[in-house]
């Protein structure tokens, strides 16, 4: 019992010391005649002071660190404390120490972002992080939210992540282009928006990304979304494109000046130009073996992103032959692509093995909505479905909406892609040429595409230095503020 009244203060400091001053305060003001609760009522409304004031002084600061803080406070108290205990029953995430009695997980940390509430929990001895992820749904239902994610946060600590608002229900709007063309090399691109409010950012470098989902499920914005971030630094001449389009070209034809090679006729002529992109690919090699260690952008050697639309329809229906070819010679890029700047990009509806036979050499990938929960896993990997990525669940209208998995973490983020408009995809693509267009990539009629390609009205005459005029506001906000601190 001295023991409990000497370690308690010790382990909950906060706690301790609120009710010290509150006690103090108390004392003071019954001594200086007044009714004792006034003290206490004066003690309550000084953070309610101290936040305001910030609030009115820094706003941005206040908005990240104060509000998740001080809301998370109040619904610690306010929701989470009173019916933590029941909860935990219920769910069964109590253990039983040696005298029988229940141990309930300690609740730690309350934090709410925009969107979400966000719980740090510590695992009690007796039970592991996977109870928890496994527990995830009747939280959600204890706390009478449609979606609960856990997320293991160091050994013996996980947050317990409860949906409270979606900012993912309305569409997102397009990304404006980056500031600075190469800032990909670093930072990856941003494609649109996180369920915690986050901006969701995605690598360009190193990755081989597949994005599976059913048909009319939004494939289109993610592919988009990437390409216009790059257009930039592919009229600069630091990225090229190959883009395949089984779809007779309906996809990308709307964007093809972007594009070094654009293959859309039949399944042989599209395999030919992957097979060409892997001796390229070959050829670097060569190129740069014994001279760099580690692939670095630049004009003389660009990133080259192979961009295929509906995969399936060459390693699947396009007959055993173009198949065969068709993965062999994907299978060599996925395989050695990555170091000398040689990626794929890969979009399917059906991610089944006989669909997307090379599915596992694909390093990030990306669920839209798909049908059945093991569709799920097959994209994501095993297990993904029951650690909270619920794809099957994506509902049909909400178009763009996907879960990823971030490398090096297990757990599934839901995002949602922004949405380029036709209009934005051709305003981008007139503004920022690719520099470089190959002479082989015709359309039907077998016309080069530079000869079809329409002419691009430049501000200082120089071929894909972008058009400002062309694009529109809602795609120009970043450059116009990169142009403005150039100033
Ligand atoms: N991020 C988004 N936000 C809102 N609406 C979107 C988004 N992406 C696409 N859409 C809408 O959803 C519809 C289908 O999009 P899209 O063509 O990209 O799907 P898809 O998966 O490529 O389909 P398919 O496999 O049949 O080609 C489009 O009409 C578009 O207007």
């Amino acid at each position: 019992m001295i023991a409990l009244a000497v370690s308690w203060p010790l382990r909950h400091p906060r706690t301790t010391s609120t009710a010290a001053a509150g006690w103090l305060a108390w004392r003071a003001s019954a001594r200086v005649g007044y009714p004792g609760w006034w003290g206490l009522v004066a003690l309550a409304l000084v953070p309610v002071v101290v936040l305001a004031g910030w609030a009115l002084i820094h706003r941005s600061s206040f908005r990240a660190h104060g509000w998740p803080r001080a809301l998370g406070w109040l619904r610690r108290w306010t929701v989470y404390a009173p019916a933590w205990p029941l909860w935990m029953r219920r769910c069964h995430l109590t253990t039983r120490d040696e005298n029988g009695r229940h141990l309930v997980p300690k609740l730690a940390r309350v934090r709410c972002t925009p969107a979400l509430d966000r719980l740090l929990v510590e695992v009690p001895i007796g039970a592991t992080p996977e109870t928890f992820v496994d527990a995830a749904d009747q939280i959600a239902n204890a706390a009478r939210s449609e979606e609960c994610r856990v997320r293991v946060e160091s050994p013996g600590r996980v947050w317990i992540e409860i949906r409270r608002r979606d900012l993912l229900a309305k569409v997102v709007p397009v990304t404006p282009l980056p500031p600075d063309r190469l800032a990909f090399v670093d930072h990856g691109v941003q494609l649109g928006l996180r369920d915690d409010g986050l901006p969701w950012r995605v690598p360009v470098l190193d990755v081989h990304r597949l994005v599976a989902g059913r048909s009319r499920s939004g494939k289109g914005s993610l592919l988009w979304g990437e390409i216009i971030a790059l257009a930039p630094a592919v009229a600069a001449g630091f990225v090229e494109l190959v883009g395949i389009d089984p779809k007779g070209g309906m996809e990308l034809a709307i964007g093809r000046d972007l594009f070094t090679r654009f293959v859309y006729s039949d399944p042989e002529t599209m395999v030919d130009a992957i097979e060409a992109f892997a001796d390229e690919m070959d050829a670097r090699a060569d190129q740069l073996r014994g001279v760099v260690r580690k692939f670095a952008v630049s004009e003389a050697t660009p990133l080259k992103l192979l961009v295929i639309d509906e995969l399936a329809t060459l390693t699947l229906y396009a007959g055993p032959m173009v198949a065969a070819r068709a993965e062999r010679a994907i299978g060599r890029v996925l395989t050695k692509g990555a170091a000398v700047g040689f990626l794929v990009r890969g979009y399917v509806q059906d991610p089944r093995k006989d669909t997307v036979p090379m599915r596992g050499l694909f390093t990030h990938r990306v669920a839209l909505g798909l049908d059945t929960p093991s569709e799920v896993d097959m994209v994501l990997g095993e297990g993904a479905h029951a650690r909270g990525a619920r794809a099957d669940q994506i509902p049909l209208h909400a178009k763009g909406t996907a879960y990823e998995l971030e490398d090096g973490n297990p757990e599934p983020y839901r995002v949602r892609a922004g949405f380029p408009t036709d209009d934005d995809i051709r305003a981008v693509a007139a503004a920022f040429p690719a520099r470089r267009r190959d002479s082989l990539s015709a359309d039907r009629s077998g016309a080069p595409a530079d000869a079809v390609a329409p002419p691009v009205r430049s501000d200082n005459g120089r071929r894909g230095s972008g058009d400002k005029t062309l694009i529109p506001a809602s795609l120009l906000a970043a450059l116009a503020d990169a142009t403005e601190n150039e100033r």
